[in-house]
């Protein structure tokens, strides 16, 4: 797939071709301005490419009603919104019809069940606006719960930024796994824990897809991962 925004000479995105298993865990990293943000864009049909398209199970996205290409696509954004009302309101909110045990299994799966029986009211804990009461790992894991309520194919998670506590980093690591198991969850990383742990990596760089692997490959054979991993990649552990 190659996209160029208009009146900008180089593509943003340039012959990046990949595929992907049904499920599993991929992270995406690169430099700042590599082009990963803008290929999340293309997935969710934000941008229409000049070349090439994106198939998911066999089925090409531009042909698909957006309806349909939403249902098959969780988007978890890096500042999770969430809105005043309770944590159930928050997690239904794009399926209303989930029942209790659908709720409970997006929860326990997003590590959430022991954060959420510690809140006042459990699930019928009002969140303040922006979700107060919740640490910004909790947000995006409440977010990914949403996200998984409406069974999506390809789960898109742009991982915040902020340091994690060490129980964030962990329960946010477990949680791919968990959700791995079940759709494909394709990452923009900014940590450590996730690129070790998921189940392959790609480098994309100035728009290209230079290398993919598993972190010990990369550390093994890639200077622009390995750069990153040192540099650009949070610690395992760190918190703020
Ligand atoms: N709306 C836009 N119009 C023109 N150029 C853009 C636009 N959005 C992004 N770009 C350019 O496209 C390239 C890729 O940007 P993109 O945001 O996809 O990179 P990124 O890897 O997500 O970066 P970061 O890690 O900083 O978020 C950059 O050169 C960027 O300046």
């Amino acid at each position: 797939m190659t996209f160029s925004y208009a009146d900008v000479g180089i593509p943003a995105v340039n012959a990046v071709s990949f595929t992907l298993p049904a499920t599993g865990v991929t992270a995406i990293v690169g430099p700042s301005g590599a082009g990963k943000t803008t290929l999340f864009q293309l997935i969710e049909r934000f941008h229409t490419p000049d070349q090439g398209s994106i198939r998911i199970s066999g089925s090409n996205t531009a042909a698909m009603p957006l309806s349909e290409l939403r249902a098959r696509i969780g988007l978890v954004e890096q500042e999770a919104p969430l809105m005043r009302g309770t944590v159930r309101e928050n997690l239904v909110y794009a399926q209303p019809d989930a029942t209790a045990e659908d709720v409970a299994q997006a929860v326990e799966a997003a590590h959430l069940t022991e954060v959420i029986a510690a809140l006042p009211k459990g699930l019928d804990t009002e969140l303040g606006e922006g979700g107060t009461g919740l640490s910004g790992g909790q947000r995006q894991r409440l977010a990914i719960a949403r996200a998984l309520l409406t069974r999506p194919d390809v789960l898109l998670l742009d991982e915040a930024t902020s340091n994690l506590d060490s129980d964030s980093e962990t329960a946010l690591r477990d949680a791919l796994s968990t959700i791995g198991a079940r759709c494909q969850v394709l990452t923009i990383a900014h940590r450590i824990s996730t690129t070790i742990g998921a189940d392959r990596i790609l480098v994309i760089e100035g728009g290209q897809l230079r290398a993919r692997g598993t972190h010990a490959e990369l550390m093994d054979h890639d200077d622009t991962y390995r750069r990153l991993a040192s540099q650009q990649l949070t610690p395992a552990g760190a918190s703020s």
